[in-house]
């Protein structure tokens, strides 16, 4: 689904971030994505989603090179990409239903937009994914009266009904605690298998990586240090990455 020839990125000061990194992901993979703070990360899956400029590297989707590629492309593309942060961006006053409903914005028809008007179907579907996450009976609350985990179900609610095929949740537990981290995680963990999508998670913590990811990375020094399918990492392969 994804191939990356030696992805170079440096900012104008000069520094480098990200040297020569290559890669082939899948759909159905949930890679777990570790790294110091500062190890670029989230440089990372900008490059990744276009909104940063490469300075070097090959880029294939879908078996299409998309190296280098235009505006119009990039629009078609972020369709098919959900970015999840550690803070949602959720209208917080509006209900967990109309937040997830408001995702269908560039999938509806010019008229349907126009009018805003929302179909049964979009109704039925907005519930189901909403019940998949375990938030049937939350639909109805302002998502400010949800919990911090709560609030990133339903952004992977957002990402799912926007048919996103591929998903970068950049540091989306830090903050929340044990137990609803777990949660969250075995949400990217059931909807990556059932809806063949590729997930891409950046994390601080091992034990959710090793728990959760299908594949793990390691950043460090711009070099993916570690790539491993999902498993209890070393000694040796946490100093490489730490
Ligand atoms: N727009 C920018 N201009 C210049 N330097 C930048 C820019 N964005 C990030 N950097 C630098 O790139 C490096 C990697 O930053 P990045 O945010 O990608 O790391 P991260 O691994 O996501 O960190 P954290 O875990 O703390 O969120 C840092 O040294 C940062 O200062």
């Amino acid at each position: 689904m994804i191939i990356v020839r030696n992805l170079t990125k440096s900012f104008p000061s000069g520094q480098r971030v990200l040297d020569r990194i290559s890669f082939q992901a899948d759909e159905g993979e949930l890679v777990a994505l570790l790294g110091a703070s500062g190890s670029g990360k989230t440089t990372f899956f900008r490059c990744l989603m276009l909104k940063e400029k490469w300075n070097d590297g090959q880029y294939i989707y879908d078996g299409k090179d998309i190296s280098g590629t235009g505006a119009w492309e990039k629009f078609r593309l972020n369709k098919q990409w959900a970015y999840l942060e550690e803070k949602p961006s959720l209208n917080l006053k509006k209900t967990a239903l109309k937040n997830v409903l408001s995702a269908l914005l560039f999938k509806k028809s010019w008229w349907r937009f126009l009018t805003n008007s929302v179909s049964e179907d979009d109704h039925m579907e907005a519930m189901d994914y909403l019940d998949k996450v375990g938030l049937l009976d939350k639909a109805h609350e302002p998502v400010e009266k949800l919990s911090g985990g709560e609030k990133q179900r339903v952004a992977i609610c957002k990402a799912l009904i926007k048919g996103a095929k591929v998903i970068f949740a950049d540091e989306p537990v830090s903050g929340l605690d044990p137990e609803a981290a777990s949660l969250v995680m075995q949400d990217f963990k059931s909807i990556c298998q059932k809806h063949k999508l590729l997930v891409f998670c950046s994390l601080h913590q091992v034990e959710l990586a090793e728990k959760f990811g299908s594949r793990i990375w390691g950043l460090s020094d711009g070099k993916l240090v570690v790539d491993i399918a999902g498993r209890r990492l070393t000694q040796r392969e946490k100093e490489l990455i730490f």
